[in-house]
């Protein structure tokens, strides 16, 4: 296999906001930026400010040589696009995965940005990416390529400037190589580099449960919303890595009866209720769910079309689509992924009354706490874990009301209702700054 794959379109897309032709493929880029149109045709911006909004303000590609294990030399690209900072440094996670490229980066970089207006946060919008396996490396190949892309996107990174975290196929020990490729380049120990990184190297309390506990905050506020009594429902889990397992532990935890999960390799089913430790338990023995002996065998992507109250997805982008969208039978889905849903399948699924409460909302709770973490590491000062625990949950459900109060107020759905909020947040920013008049 050759890792390099083909350089996408050019860092300044002239065409961000055109509409796409009726029988374009939809991609994550394409997706966000119909989510983006809709917001500013709501808000009646014009379309200076919307080329704006849509563009990324700075793009890095880098070609990343690994020296493998063996000696055999190999080459990776990698991005970091940071696409806006006008309500201050650029924010959000690095994703290893093998089919990354730069305009899931520039998709993945425009959400940050909404995520972080919309939670208020005083960050704006990034993503990292490199497009590589984890799973075919062994760990000191992984120490090898990480620090080499950091060393490749030093120039704009920083903990004023944009501050690098966990996502698909990175972890604390992914953040305590870039922290340490970048304090060594600085000649100083710079926690504030990057969150989500060991506790014991200035990382914070729940912020690697961050994600999942704010999924299930919202999770369980969706449900009763929709007179569903959580623990008398059901739910399904896409997804079983760090937002995922947790997701559907917290879930278990508050009663709700977790039927279906899955990963890459599959899924199980259980109509009484998965044992989740135990499926954790079997997951850390063999890397995956399947096999697990107390549940059924299920076809990978039946899990989002199961008979539950509560579908989950927390995995990747456009899983929810055109294709299978009319056969979701769960009342409310929660998005502990980014982009999981195609505009495509949100009509159908607005038509069919199901409550859809959009990424950047319900998966805000990661970029909260990595915000605390970096409050916390600039001051040197930590704090306990019920402080983080219950700021979280208050700046989770206080978003959520804000959200719903502004859609239920114009009739929108609530993903229009939170990117026209957090749009107008960036656009006023842009205002006051004089950057746009
Ligand atoms: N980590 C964080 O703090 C945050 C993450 N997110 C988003 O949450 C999502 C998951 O991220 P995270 O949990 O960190 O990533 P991980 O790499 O920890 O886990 C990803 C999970 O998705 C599974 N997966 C991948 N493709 C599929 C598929 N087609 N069907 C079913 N499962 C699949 C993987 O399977 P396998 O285990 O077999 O590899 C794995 O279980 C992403 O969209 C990410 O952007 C959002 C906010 C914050
Ligand atoms: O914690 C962060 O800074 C960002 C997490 C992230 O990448 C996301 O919310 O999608």
């Amino acid at each position: 296999m050759n890792p390099v794959t083909a350089p996408t379109t050019s860092p300044v897309d002239a065409a961000a906001s055109a509409p796409r032709p009726a029988h374009a493929e939809p991609t994550p880029l394409a997706d966000a930026r119909a989510q983006l149109a809709e917001a500013v045709a709501l808000l009646g911006y014009g379309d200076g400010l919307h080329q704006m909004l849509a563009t990324p303000r700075r793009e890095l590609s880098v070609a990343v040589p690994l020296r493998m294990d063996s000696g055999e030399s190999r080459l990776y690209l990698g991005y970091r696009v940071q696409h806006n900072f006008s309500r201050g440094p650029a924010k959000g996670g690095l994703r290893y995965a093998p089919n990354v490229n730069l305009d899931e980066v520039r998709a993945l970089a425009m959400w940050m940005t909404w995520k972080c207006a919309l939670l208020d946060v005083p960050y704006g919008g990034a993503k990292g990416g490199l497009a590589i396996d984890p799973r075919e490396h062994s760990q000191a190949e992984l120490e090898r390529v990480t620090r080499r892309y950091t060393s490749e996107i030093l120039p704009i990174i920083g903990p004023e400037r944009d501050i690098p975290a966990p996502d698909i196929g990175t972890d604390e020990r992914t953040m305590a190589w870039i922290m340490d490729t970048y304090s060594v380049n600085s000649g100083y120990t710079v926690p504030g580099i990057v969150t989500g990184k060991p506790i014991s190297l200035g990382g914070s309390l729940g912020r690697a449960s961050a994600t999942s506990r704010g999924v299930t905050h919202i999770a369980l506020a969706a449900l009763r919303h929709a007179g569903l009594e959580p623990a008398r429902s059901s739910a399904a889990v896409q997804g079983f890595g760090k937002v995922g397992a947790d997701a559907a532990r917290f879930l278990a935890e508050a009663g709700v009866k977790v039927t279906a999960v899955s990963d890459q390799y599959g899924a199980v089913r259980n109509d009484g209720g998965l044992d989740i430790e135990a499926l954790s338990d079997h997951v850390k023995a063999t890397g995956s769910v399947v096999g697990f002996a107390g549940a059924d065998e299920l076809d990978r992507d039946a899990v989002l079309t199961q008979d539950v109250d509560l579908l989950v997805p927390a995995a990747v982008e456009g899983v929810l689509n055109e294709g299978n969208a009319g056969a979701v039978k769960a009342r409310v889905i929660v998005e502990g992924a980014n982009g999981p849903t195609t505009p495509a399948a949100d009509a159908i699924l607005r038509e069919r009354g199901a409550l859809v409460v959009p990424d950047i909302l319900a998966n805000a709770g990661g970029v909260i706490v990595s915000y605390f973490e970096w409050v916390q590491a600039n001051q040197a000062y930590w704090w306990r874990a019920d402080e983080v625990e219950s700021r979280l949950e208050e700046r989770m459900l206080n978003a959520w009301r804000h959200v719903l109060g502004y859609a239920e107020a114009r009739d929108l759905s609530l993903r229009t209702a939170a990117t026209a909020l957090a749009v107008e947040r960036v656009a006023e920013a842009h205002r006051l700054r004089g950057l746009y008049p």
